[in-house]
C-alpha cells in the first residue's frame, strides 16, 4: 500500500512542531560546550501489534543513551489490537551516534514485529526531496514556494512539472530560476499523459506533491513511482470528487466548504485523508467567493499536510485512513 512507503525511509529531515531546536542543553548545565554536550532533536514513529510494555521499551531505549523525551503520542484504537506512537526527544549524538539510534530502535522493532519504525534527526538527516506537479492554477505552488523560502517547509524541491506552459517572465518562472529549480513543461493530451517522461523527472524524489495537477495519474504511474504522492483537492472529500468541486458545492447549497489533502491512489480523490480545512459559507456567497475561499483553504491545507508528513506525523491506519499525530 502506498502509505507503507513511509516505513521504508529511514530518515528525512524536518522540525518537530512548535519548537525548532538547533541545539539544547539540560537546565543548569555549563554553556561551555567542552563541558556540556550539544543536544539535538530526534523523532521516532512506531507501529506494531499492541502489547504490554512497548512504551517502556521505547522510552528506555532513549533514556539508556542519555536522551530526554520532550513529547510522546500513543494511539491504540478500540477493537483493533494495534499500537501507534510518535516520540520527540533530544540526545547527544556523541553519546548516541546517528546509526546507533537506528540500530537500537530496529532491535525493538524486531522484538515486536513492527510494521513501521522510522527515526528522523532533522539536523543530521537529508531533507525530503520532492517534485511539485501543477496545471494552470499556481496559487498552491506559490504558497509552497514561499513557505519553503521562509524555511517553514523542510524539503528540497528538485523540480516543478506542469502540463501548462509559463512564460519565462512570470512570477513562478522567475522565482524558480532565482532558486535554481528546474521547470519542466510536459504538455498532455487525453491520449498521451506522458507519464514515462514525468517518471524520469521524479525518480530521485522521496515523494510527490500534486499542487492542482489536473491530470488523473494511472495505476501504472503510481506503481512505477512506488512512493507516496500527496494531492490537494479543493473540496471536502468524500463529497464533490472530481473536477470543479467548488461549483458542485455551490450548486448543492452547502453551508461549509473545504479543502482536503490526501494520498493519491488509482481511484480518483479516494486516497487516505491527511488534512482537511473548512470555512462557513452562506446564501450571501456566490460561486466566485466559493472558489476564492476554497483556494485560500487549499493553500493552508496542503502546506500543513506536507509539514505533518515531513515531521513523521502521518501514519497508515486501517485500509484507507491515517493516524496524524
Ligand atoms: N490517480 C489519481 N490521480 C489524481 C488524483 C487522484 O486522487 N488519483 N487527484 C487529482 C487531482 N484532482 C482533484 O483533486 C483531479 C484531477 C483531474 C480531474 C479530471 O477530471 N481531469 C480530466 C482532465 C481535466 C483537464 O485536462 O483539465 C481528466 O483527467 O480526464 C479531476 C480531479 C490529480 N490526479
Amino acid at each position: 500500500m502506498m502509505l507503507r512507503r513511509i516505513s521504508e525511509r529511514v530518515s528525512s529531515s524536518g522540525f518537530a512542531k512548535n519548537w525548532i531546536l538547533k541545539s539544547s542543553r539540560f537546565h543548569g548545565e555549563s554553556l561551555d560546550s567542552s563541558v556540556s554536550p550539544v543536544l539535538i532533536p530526534g523523532v521516532h514513529v512506531f507501529h506494531c501489534q499492541d502489547a504490554v510494555g512497548i512504551v517502556a521499551k521505547l522510552s528506555d531505549c532513549i533514556a539508556a543513551k542519555g536522551g530526554n523525551i520532550l513529547g510522546y503520542d500513543v494511539f491504540v484504537p478500540e477493537n483493533n489490537n494495534v499500537f501507534y506512537s510518535r516520540s520527540e526527544f533530544i540526545f547527544d549524538p556523541v553519546k548516541w551516534p546517528r546509526n546507533q539510534v537506528d540500530q537500537d530502535f530496529q532491535t525493538i522493532a524486531q522484538t515486536y514485529g513492527a510494521m513501521n519504525s522510522v527515526v528522523r534527526v532533522p539536523s543530521i538527516d537529508p531533507k525530503y526531496k520532492i517534485a511539485l506537479l501543477l496545471s494552470k492554477q499556481d496559487h498552491c505552488l506559490v504558497e509552497m514556494l514561499h513557505r519553503w523560502q521562509d524555511g517553514k517547509l523542510p524539503v528540497d524541491i528538485t523540480c516543478v512539472i506542469s502540463n501548462h506552459e509559463r512564460a519565462s517572465n512570470t512570477h513562478v518562472r522567475r522565482f524558480l530560476e532565482r532558486h535554481g529549480i528546474p521547470y519542466h513543461y510536459v504538455s498532455t493530451t487525453k491520449e498521451n499523459k506522458r507519464e514515462d517522461e514525468i517518471l524520469e523527472f521524479v525518480q530521485d524524489t522521496d515523494f510527490l506533491v500534486l499542487a492542482r495537477y489536473m491530470q488523473i495519474l494511472s495505476g501504472n504511474f503510481l506503481e512505477g513511482y512506488g512512493k507516496d504522492v500527496i494531492n490537494i483537492h479543493h473540496g471536502l472529500l468524500p463529497s464533490f470528487k472530481g473536477g470543479n468541486p467548488a461549483k458542485q458545492a455551490f450548486d448543492a447549497g452547502v453551508k461549509l466548504i473545504g479543502a482536503t489533502s490526501h494520498f493519491v491512489t488509482e481511484e480518483l480523490d479516494s486516497g487516505p485523508i491527511i488534512e482537511q480545512m473548512v470555512e462557513s459559507v452562506s446564501h450571501r456567497d456566490n460561486l466566485r467567493s466559493f472558489v476564492q475561499k476554497s483556494e485560500d483553504l487549499e493553500k493552508k491545507c496542503l502546506t500543513k499536510a506536507i509539514k505533518s508528513y515531513c515531521e513523521l506525523r502521518v501514519l497508515p491506519y486501517g485500509t484507507n485512513k491515517t493516524v496524524v499525530f
